[in-house]
């Protein structure tokens, strides 16, 4: 049985003082139990989200790295300084650094293999445009997306990857994927996660689903059978955050 993950990816919001301030409205309001909790934080908020969640079990990720050790690569963060300050996992591959900061999916590969290596856990996401859904190639590319993010990794650790389903038509807009759309695509995701490895890493493997998360949809969705729980993005910044993981 596959525990459910549920992040907050903060994207560019919050300050370390409102950053601790968020932490301590929602540590006591999720429960860890029957959900693993990740928060993501900006770079510069993660000491301050890792201090203020000491003593819980609530995990604290990063919204990014990059692929080198260390070097000359002006305004990066490489994996041994997210390890150091205690961060377990990484979204890699986010449709907005897809867009606005030039990823593809041989970075988002080349990211994925450093993180493993430093034992970190990527969030990998995938999704298609409104114009890709439309033209009906969705299943093609969200396929080709995870194929290439997973490229040389191997099953041990292919089993301990979380792939983020996030159609970029309902991120940010209040359109929701509807939980068949949802389910549909998170299914063929584990469908090729069996292909390239076998059926047990594919059981294993968590899938969740992003774009307009809230409180009022995550029990639907996150009812669905491959839908594993959800990357939450606006209402991740909100108390609304626990009824989302204690759907
Ligand atoms: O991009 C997302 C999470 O990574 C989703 O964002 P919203 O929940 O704000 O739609």
């Amino acid at each position: 049985m596959r525990k459910k993950i549920v992040a907050g990816n903060w994207k560019m919001n919050m300050t370390p003082a409102k950053a601790v301030e968020l932490v301590n409205t929602l540590k006591d309001q999720v429960n860890t139990e029957a959900v693993d909790v990740v928060f993501c934080p900006p770079f510069v908020c993660l000491p301050a989200v890792l201090e203020a969640t000491k003593g819980t079990n609530i995990a604290v990720g990063a919204q990014n790295m990059y692929f080198e050790e260390s070097g000359a690569y002006t305004g990066e963060i490489a994996p041994s300084m997210l390890v150091e300050l205690g961060v377990k996992y990484v979204i890699l591959g986010h449709s907005e650094r897809r867009q606005y900061f030039a990823e593809t999916n041989e970075t988002v590969n080349k990211k994925v293999l450093k993180a493993i290596e430093h034992n970190l856990v990527p969030i990998i996401c995938v999704g298609e445009s409104l114009e890709e859904r439309e033209q009906g190639i969705t299943i093609d590319l969200v396929r080709l997306q995870t194929k290439i993010a997973l490229k040389d990794v191997k099953a041990e650790d292919a089993k301990k990857v979380v792939i983020a389903y996030e159609p970029i038509w309902a991120i940010g807009t209040g359109k929701t994927a509807t939980s068949m759309q949802a389910e549909e695509v998170c299914a063929a995701i584990r469908t090729v996660v069996a292909e390239i490895y076998s059926k047990e890493v594919a059981d294993e493997v968590r899938v969740q689903y992003g774009g307009s998360v809230n409180g009022g949809n995550a029990n639907e969705l996150f009812n669905m059978g491959n839908i594993d729980g959800g990357l939450v993005g606006g209402a991740s910044l909100k108390p609304e955050f626990a009824s989302i993981v204690n759907y």
